[in-house]
C-alpha cells in the first residue's frame, strides 16, 4: 500500500494538507473524511463541490480558522504568510479605494514610498478599479461600490502584501463573467509572479472560461474526496470511470453533477467514487499526493521570492487604527452626529423646562435639582449604546484583520479607548454648555469632568459587551438591562441604608452612583434654601446620605472603572482570538496511509468508455425539458 510520506518538517513549495478527520465535537458524523490533497506552488487550487461537501470547511481547516464546536485532525504544510478574503466583504464605507489600499499599506508597516504608491496602483489597475479609486466604499448611507468591485477591492486589499499563502471564498461569486475572469487572470498572474506562491480558492460554478484558468482541482462531496490533482487529468478520470464530459457541457458542472446523489440515485454512490479515485490516482503515475511538480509553471515564475509584509509596528497600528476611528466617527453621522443632534435636543429640553432653575432657592427647587441631575445621569449615558451597532458591525472588519495578522486584539483595545475620548468630550461638552447655561446650575467645570468620564465608562462598556454578542439587537437589550439595575441602584430612588441587606454591595457596583453623587454634591454643597426641613445643600445630601461624598476620589473611580472594563475586554478578545478558536489537532499515525476502501464496487474504472456510458439520470432530467420552439 502506498504510504504518503510527507512530514511537517519537509518544508519546501509543494504544499500539501492531510485530514484524518474533522467532525462536530458533539457528533460522530465526519464533515470530511481521511484525504490527502496537494496544494502545489505557483498555481491556483479550486475546491469545488456540492453544496455542503465541505469546501468551506475543508478552507477553515487550511486557514486554520475552523469553528470552536469542530474538532479537527489534520497536517498542513503550506509555508509562508497567508492571507484569506472571505466571502463577505467586510469593509468600511468611508474610505475610496486608493484610500483604503493607503491604509492597508500603513496598516501592514509597508514603506510609505513611491514603490508602494506604484504597487497600489497597479493592483488598482489590474483588478479593473481604476474608474472607481476615488469613489467611497459606502455603506448603508453612502451609496458607494458595487457588490463586486468590493469583491475585488477585498482581493487587492490583501494582495497588497505579497501572501504566500493566497485563500479566497468564492472570489467571483457576484461578479459578471468579465470582472469574474479578469480575478482569475489576476489570482493565476499572482501564482505565478513568484516561487512558494498558491492561490487557494472555493468556487461554485465555474465558467468554461474560468475552468481554463484553474491549474488544479479539488472535488469534494459529502466530505470525502471525489479527485484532487491537475485541472487537465480530471477528464481522464472520469473517463476512465465511464463519464466523459460531452461536447458543449461545462466540464466543472459535469463533475460536480456527477458525484452529487443526494437528489437521485446515480450510477455510482459517493463512496464508489472516492474509492474508484484512489483506485485511479494508485495507478495513473502522475497523480498522488505532491507530485506535482508542474516544472512549466515553476519555470515561468522568474521573478523571483517576493517576501510577504504584515502587521506593522505596536504604536503605528494604534495611531492606524485611531485615526480610523475618528474617520468613522467623522463621516459615519449614526455615530457621532445623530449622537450631538440627540443630546443637543435633549439638553435643550433640560434647559426649557428647568430654566433657571439654579437662581430658585425653594423647596420645589430641590426636588427639581434632584430630579433633573438623575435624569442627565441616566439619560445621557444611556444614549451611549449608539455607539453598539457600529461597534458589532465593525468587528467582523476586525475578525478579518486580527485573522490575517495585521495586528493583535489589545492594539485594536487600545485604539478604541482612545478614539472614544474625543467623542465624549465632544458631547459631555455640548451637554455642559447646554444644560449649565440654561439651569444655570453652578460650578460647569465639574459638570463636565463628571459628564465626560461617566460617558467614557458608558462608551468603554458599550465595546465589551459588542465584542460578546452574538447581534448588535441583543448587546443593546444588556446594556439597556444593565443601565434598568444601575439606575435602581444609584442611590435615587431608594438611599442606600433603605436597601434590603443582601442588595446593599449592588450601590457600590452602579458606575452611575459616582456619576449622579458628584453631580448632587457639586450643586447642592454650600447652597442655601428657603426651606425648614432642607435650609442648607449639605441638609439635602445628608438626607441622601451622600454628604461625606468626596468629588475627586468618585472621579478617580470612574476612570479606575473605565480602565477596568477595557482591560475586561482585552481578557475577552485574548480568549475569544486564542482559546475560543478551533485548534488543529495532530493526525494519528494510520492518517498517512489512504482511506480504507469503502464501497466494495464492482464497477473498475473504465479505459475506453463509450459515450453512452454518460450518466443516465442526467440525461433523463434532460429530457423531460419541453422546449417551444
Ligand atoms: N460547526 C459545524 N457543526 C456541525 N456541522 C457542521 C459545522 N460546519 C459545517 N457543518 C456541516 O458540514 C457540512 C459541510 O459544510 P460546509 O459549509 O463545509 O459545506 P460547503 O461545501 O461549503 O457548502 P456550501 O457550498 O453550501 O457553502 C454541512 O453538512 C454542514 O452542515
Amino acid at each position: 500500500m502506498k504510504k504518503f510520506t510527507k512530514k511537517s518538517s519537509d518544508v519546501n513549495h509543494d504544499g500539501y494538507c492531510i485530514v484524518s478527520s474533522v467532525k462536530p465535537k458533539r457528533g460522530k458524523k465526519n464533515i470530511l473524511h481521511r484525504m490527502a490533497i496537494d496544494f502545489p506552488s505557483s498555481s491556483v487550487t479550486a475546491i469545488l463541490g456540492p453544496s455542503g461537501g465541505g469546501k468551506t470547511t475543508l478552507l477553515s481547516v487550511l486557514t486554520d480558522s475552523i469553528h470552536s464546536n469542530i474538532q479537527a485532525c489534520a497536517e498542513l504544510n503550506l509555508p509562508g504568510e497567508s492571507a484569506f478574503v472571505p466571502q463577505q466583504d467586510s469593509l468600511h464605507g468611508f474610505y475610496t479605494v486608493r484610500q483604503y489600499m493607503h491604509h492597508y499599506a500603513r496598516l501592514s508597516g509597508l514603506p510609505r514610498n513611491k514603490a508602494t504608491a506604484q504597487r497600489i496602483d497597479t493592483l488598482i489597475k489590474q483588478l479593473g478599479l481604476q474608474g472607481q479609486a476615488e469613489i467611497r466604499v459606502g455603506d448603508i448611507f453612502i451609496k458607494g461600490l458595487s457588490g463586486g468591485q468590493k469583491r475585488r477591492l477585498s482581493i487587492a486589499l490583501e494582495a497588497l502584501t505579497n501572501p504566500n499563502n493566497f485563500f479566497l471564498d468564492e472570489p467571483t461569486s457576484g461578479l459578471d463573467a468579465e470582472s469574474a475572469l479578469q480575478v482569475m487572470d489576476f489570482l493565476k498572474n499572482y501564482a505565478r509572479a513568484g516561487p512558494g506562491r498558491r492561490v487557494i480558492l472555493t468556487i461554485h460554478q465555474p465558467s468554461s472560461f474560468i475552468w481554463t484558468m484553474i491549474d488544479h482541482v479539488v472535488l469534494l462531496s459529502q466530505g470525502k474526496l471525489m479527485y484532487q490533482g491537475p485541472r487537465d487529468e480530471i477528464e481522464n478520470f472520469f473517463s476512465a470511470a465511464g463519464f466523459p464530459t460531452q461536447h458543449g457541457w461545462n466540464p466543472s458542472d459535469h463533475y460536480v453533477t456527477a458525484v452529487n446523489d443526494e437528489f437521485r440515485d446515480h450510477e455510482l454512490s459517493v463512496d464508489e467514487w472516492a474509492d474508484l479515485f484512489l483506485d485511479w490516482s494508485e495507478e495513473t503515475p502522475q497523480m498522488g499526493l505532491a507530485k506535482q511538480a508542474r516544472p512549466s509553471i515553476l519555470a515561468a515564475s522568474q521573478e523571483g521570492y517576493i517576501k510577504t509584509h504584515r502587521a506593522g509596528c505596536g504604536p503605528g497600528v494604534v495611531i492606524e487604527l485611531t485615526y480610523r476611528y475618528f474617520l468613522n466617527l467623522w463621516f459615519n453621522p449614526g455615530i457621532l452626529g445623530t449622537r450631538i443632534a440627540m443630546y443637543s435636543m435633549l439638553a435643550l429640553m433640560v434647559g426649557a423646562l428647568f430654566w433657571e432653575l439654579g437662581d430658585r432657592t425653594d423647596y420645589e427647587s430641590i426636588n427639581s435639582r434632584a430630579a433633573v441631575l438623575f435624569y442627565c445621569v441616566a439619560f445621557f449615558i444611556f444614549m451611549s449604546v449608539a455607539v453598539l451597532p457600529f461597534t458589532v458591525i465593525e468587528r467582523a472588519i476586525v475578525d478579518k484583520e486580527v485573522q490575517n495578522n495585521y495586528y493583535h486584539p489589545i492594539l485594536y483595545q487600545v485604539s478604541q479607548g482612545l478614539s472614544s475620548i474625543p467623542g465624549a468630550a465632544v458631547l459631555a461638552g455640548l451637554t455642559t454648555g447646554i444644560v449649565v447655561f440654561m439651569t444655570k446650575l453652578q460650578n460647569p467645570e465639574w459638570y463636565f469632568l463628571d459628564m465626560f468620564l461617566s460617558l467614557l465608562v458608558a462608551e468603554a462598556l458599550a465595546q465589551l459587551v459588542s465584542h460578546v454578542v452574538p447581534h448588535f439587537v441583543i448587546g443593546m437589550a444588556v446594556i439597556a438591562g444593565m443601565y434598568g439595575f444601575f439606575m435602581l441602584f444609584q442611590g435615587f430612588m431608594l438611599i442606600p441604608s433603605d436597601f434590603p441587606d443582601w442588595l446593599r454591595w449592588t450601590y457600590n457596583v452602579a458606575f452611575h452612583t459616582y456619576s449622579w453623587r458628584t453631580f448632587m454634591d457639586n450643586e447642592f454643597r454650600g447652597r442655601t434654601f428657603d426651606s425648614e426641613l432642607f435650609p442648607t445643600g449639605e441638609a439635602v445630601l445628608k438626607a441622601f446620605e451622600i454628604d461625606d461624598v468626596n468629588k475627586t476620589f468618585d472621579m478617580i473611580v470612574l476612570v479606575g472603572y473605565a480602565g477596568v472594563i477595557h482591560l475586561v475586554s482585552f481578557f475577552v478578545l485574548v480568549v475569544k482570538y486564542n482559546f475560543f478558536k478551533g485548534k488543529l489537532a495532530p493526525l494519528d499515525e494510520t492518517a498517512r496511509s489512504p482511506p480504507p476502501r469503502r464501497a466494495k464496487t464492482n464497477k473498475k474504472p473504465m479505459r475506453n468508455p463509450s459515450p453512452k456510458a454518460f450518466t443516465p439520470a442526467i440525461h433523463e432530467l434532460l429530457d423531460d425539458v419541453e422546449v417551444d420552439v
